[in-house]
């Protein structure tokens, strides 16, 4: 319990009651030192003005009832409750326009030294959130605005000369009597803090945050970061913010220059929880929503209650009931001017209107002290708190603790017997709702022997339709695995043959490239031949050359010989001339003389015709030289020519070979292609022929399900029909009992219209169904001839394509099994003419089967054994001439085959 008692409060001594109005206070306090200048009267009582929402449906119009002057609300039907309000905001009326007229005038009391409120109370739903804070990031709500008033205030401007200020935000929410720091960054759970007081603060949050602020800005972002921490899950009982006070605090702190004591005043902006729990009983709610819950709620229109009974300034009130009354205090009949906005749906509910307005009235009533808070009015605040305090503990003392005590166990008694009360009554409404639950049930039974049977049959219906759209789903499946499986094979197939004609190409190629290369080698080795025989003449030539070349030297050194004897003659003569004269002398000696130069000349004669003359050696050198020089001219030119040509050679050669290199690998990886075309071939058929198998699974599971429908449907028939019996029997054995005459007949043709109804309706449920199933099955059937032409298709193609393979004789390429092997063999899908074709079909790979043995023991050189003995002879003459045969025989089948199968599916 807070005691608030105000009185004798005055500036240095001067006795000045509190409660009076702040242009008195002024004036006091004027005279002795003029700091705060108030430029509003301050009314005591809290004012209340009313804001109504736009209404959602505005065609409907507004539902709530105003007076003529526009200042009085009444409820529309009943309870007779109203409200005059100091102002009313219509649903045109901007937050601004509200803002101004409102809040603006406690700003200038909060600034100059006061504390201020703005309340916002009124249902869930009514627009309080969106007046005070407005939609997302909206600057023009209440907080937003009296964010920038305040730092823009022009009191605070002209403050800044004298004194300094600083401004602090605390914001905490209280739910379900949790009281929570909305402003704890701290990352911890910042619920549940405890409420405390003492003489110099008065009660408060211990341990509550206060974040100094320097700007509008960082005064706005602090906020919304607060307002985004509320609670705000769904709980079992709708929105918990709807629940929840959110008390946004701002705290002025003035520091004037010449003045030792800081001024402190606050200004609380406060979202009620939603009023309409106002209107609810008490016990239900307690009931439903727990003790905690709507206790701030509750306690709070009790605490205004009392407070609009007792106006006296000495009242003594109990706040401490709830935590939201403790934390408000001052708001609502202390040290504070208080300003309520009623938020109001347009179109409300009568009841919590009432609840509303009654409130809204008694806070009308509700008188407030508010003072300016100066150092000494701060000291008696102080003062008094202590003494309130002492009293309280004094009180508590005196009681005793035996009498404590006592109290605390009758009322643990008490608290006791109401539980087990409530387990009894939970016992009792367990056991009711578990007799509701029987009757229900029985109830369920009676009326279910009829509605099992429609429900069955619904239930067949169902089945039925779930069993077609799963044959329709697998259907769909089995056509798209086919058209990917046609796709797939129709590109392998145009792989195949790019792959063949390249392969083609290159073997042409490779032939082509051998055919030069032997030709590349036949030249070489002529001009290796031609080589040789020159290299063999010239040797001939020099060994000529190098006899002859003996013979000239021994004839030079002869010559030399003969050169040196001519000249000793011809000394010899000289001498002999000088002798002549002297042989004139001597005649003798002249004939030995002439005799001697006679034998000379014979010799020199007889030399001559032995050997070449020197004319004729000139002849002889000179040819020398030129067949020298054409024999050596020759075989440069020859060694160069040849030089040439090997080299051309070599690098024919060596392109060649890298061509045929190339060649070979083209090869190697069209065989590595054509191998994995093959391959893919095969899984092809791999997977078409699981996919027939699948299909005839299917077609298995669905004639069984086909059964198990029909085997169903027999069995809801009979239960029909007994169903029929039973109520015939039922209807025979009440004419025949006669115990109410009256009701019977007026039972009996409306029980009999039921039942024929009823009939006339299954009747024709099962007609259509049966139509359904029939368009179904028709349906089913077309879809099934359709993917049998597909796979004929299928079937010509890849007949055509093994045949081409085998006309190729391609030992690499295996052409795949016979196509009789992916035959569908199912009658029931088969036209006659298919039917024949498949039987020509079988025909057919049986004689190939028997062909292929003949030529295999034909090639083994045995003797052929006789087919029949139309088609083969065992002389050679005649066999060639049934091989003809077989073939034509076998081209003529494969052709008429071909036109029946085109003619099917033209068909
Ligand atoms: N004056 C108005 N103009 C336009 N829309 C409004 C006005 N008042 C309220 N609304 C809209 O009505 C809806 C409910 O408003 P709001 O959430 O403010 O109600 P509340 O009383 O705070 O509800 P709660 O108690 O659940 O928080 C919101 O969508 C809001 O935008």
């Amino acid at each position: 319990m807070a005691r608030v008692k105000s009185e004798n409060v005055g500036a240095k001594g001067v006795n000045v009651p509190s409660y009076l109005t702040i242009e008195q206070v002024t004036c006091s306090r004027t005279s002795q030192t003029p700091i705060f200048k108030c430029s509003l009267a301050v009314r005591m009582n809290i004012d209340v003005v009313a804001r109504v929402r736009p209404s959602r449906r505005p065609e409907q119009g507004l539902r709530l009832q105003i007076s003529e002057d526009g200042k009085t609300i009444y409820t529309v039907s009943g309870g007779g409750a109203s409200c005059r309000f100091q102002e009313i905001f219509d649903q045109n009326a901007p937050t601004q326009a509200i803002f101004t007229r409102t809040v603006q005038p406690l700003l200038s009391v909060f600034t100059e030294g006061m504390n201020a409120c703005v309340v916002v109370f009124g249902e869930t739903n009514s627009g309080k959130s969106y007046t005070l804070v407005g939609e997302e990031n909206d600057r023009l709500a209440i907080i937003p605005l009296t964010i920038d008033y305040i730092f823009g205030a022009p009191y605070l401007q002209k403050l800044q000369a004298t004194a300094m200020w600083s401004l602090s935000i605390s914001m905490y929410e209280i739910y379900a009597e949790v009281v929570k720091d909305l402003l704890d960054s701290s990352g911890t759970d910042p619920a549940n803090l405890k409420i405390t007081c003492n003489a110099q603060d008065g009660t408060f949050i211990k341990g509550l945050n206060r974040v100094t602020v320097s700007s509008a800005a960082d005064a706005t972002s602090t906020f919304r970061l607060g307002w985004a921490r509320r609670t705000g899950a769904n709980m079992d009982f709708g929105p918990a913010d709807s629940q929840a006070t959110v008390i946004t605090q701002l705290n002025l702190l003035v520091q004037d220059r010449n003045d030792l004591h800081p001024t402190k005043s606050s200004l609380q902006l406060i979202d009620l929880p939603g009023a309409e729990k106002l209107a609810e009983d008490r016990n239900t709610l307690h009931f439903q929503d727990g003790s905690l819950l709507n206790m701030s709620l509750l306690v709070f229109a009790q605490v205004v209650s009392n407070l609009a009974n007792s106006p006296n300034p000495d009242r003594v009130i109990n706040y401490s009931e709830s935590k939201l009354t403790q934390l408000t205090q001052d708001a609502f009949g202390g040290n504070c001017k208080t300003r309520v906005i009623c938020c109001l749906r347009p179109e409300p509910e009568t009841q919590p209107l009432s609840a509303i307005l009654r409130t809204c009235s008694t806070l009308t009533q509700v008188k407030n002290f508010p003072v300016l808070n100066d150092y000494f009015v701060e000291s008696l605040v102080t003062q008094y708190r202590a003494r309130i305090l002492a009293l309280q503990h004094q009180s508590a003392n005196a009681m005793g603790t035996k009498d404590v005590n006592e109290k605390v166990n009758t009322l643990k008694d008490q608290i006791r017997r109401l539980n087990n009360e409530n387990v009894q009554l939970r016992d009792r409404n367990e056991r009711l709702y578990n007799k509701l639950g029987e009757l229900q049930g029985r109830m369920g039974q009676m009326a279910g022997s009829k509605s099992d049977l429609s429900s069955k049959l619904v239930f067949s219906e169902e089945e039925k339709l779930k069993i077609s759209k799963d044959l329709i789903d697998l259907q769909i499946q089995t056509n798209k695995i086919r058209e990917q499986y046609e796709a797939e094979n129709f590109e392998l197939k145009n792989k195949i043959l790019f792959l063949e004609n390249r392969t083609m190409e290159l073997e042409l190629q490779k032939d082509k490239c051998a055919h030069e290369f032997q030709m590349a080698k036949d030249r070489l080795r002529a001009v290796e031949k031609t080589h040789k025989e020159l290299a063999d003449e010239y040797i001939v030539l020099k060994s000529n050359f190098v006899t002859l070349s003996k013979q000239h030297e021994n004839e030079v050194t002869k010559n030399d010989e003969l050169s040196l004897e001519l000249l000793t003659l011809a000394n010899s003569k000289d001498s002999l001339t000088r002798k002549q004269d002297e042989y004139a002398k001597s005649r003798a000696i002249y004939d030995e003389a002439t005799a001697e130069l006679n034998r000379v000349r014979d010799l020199v004669a007889r030399l001559s015709s032995q050997k070449m003359k020197p004319e004729e050696m000139f002849v002889s050198e000179s040819e020398r030289v030129t067949l020298e020089r054409n024999l050596l001219g020759n075989q440069d030119q020859i060694k160069e020519q040849i030089e040439i040509m090997k080299q051309t050679h070599e690098k024919q050669q060596n392109a060649m070979e890298e061509r045929i290199a190339k060649m070979g690998k083209e090869l190697q990886e069209a065989k590595r292609a054509i191998r994995n075309t093959q391959h893919k071939l095969a899984e092809q058929t791999v997977a078409l022929l699981g996919s027939q198998s699948h299909l005839k699974e299917v077609e298995t599971e669905n004639s069984q399900l086909q059964l198990h429908l029909k085997e169903l449907n027999e069995e809801y028939r009979m239960r029909l029909v007994r169903y029929i019996e039973d109520v015939t029997e039922y209807m025979d054995n009440t004419v025949k009992s006669g115990n109410d005459n009256t009701q019977l007949s007026a039972d009996q043709p409306y029980l009999k219209r039921f039942v024929d109804s009823m009939l006339k309706d299954i009747r024709s449920a099962y007609k259509s169904r049966e139509e359904q199933l029939a368009t179904a099955a028709r349906n089913y059937k077309k879809r099934m001839q359709n993917v049998v032409k597909k796979h004929e298709h299928l079937l010509i193609a890849y007949r055509m394509q093994r045949e081409q393979i085998l006309s190729s004789g391609s030992k690499d390429m295996d052409p795949g099994p016979s196509e009789i092997t992916f035959v569908i063999t199912d009658s029931e899908l088969l036209s006659k003419q298919s039917q024949e074709l498949n039987r020509l079909r079988e025909d057919k790979a049986h004689l190939e089967a028997k062909l292929q043995e003949l030529q295999e023991r034909v090639r083994l050189g045995r003797s052929a054994p006789v087919i029949s003995s139309s088609l083969l002879e065992t002389d050679g003459k005649a066999s060639s001439e049934n091989w003809s045969e077989l073939r034509k025989q076998l081209k003529e089948f494969t052709f008429t085959t071909q036109v029946c199968t085109v003619a099917d599916y033209r068909f």
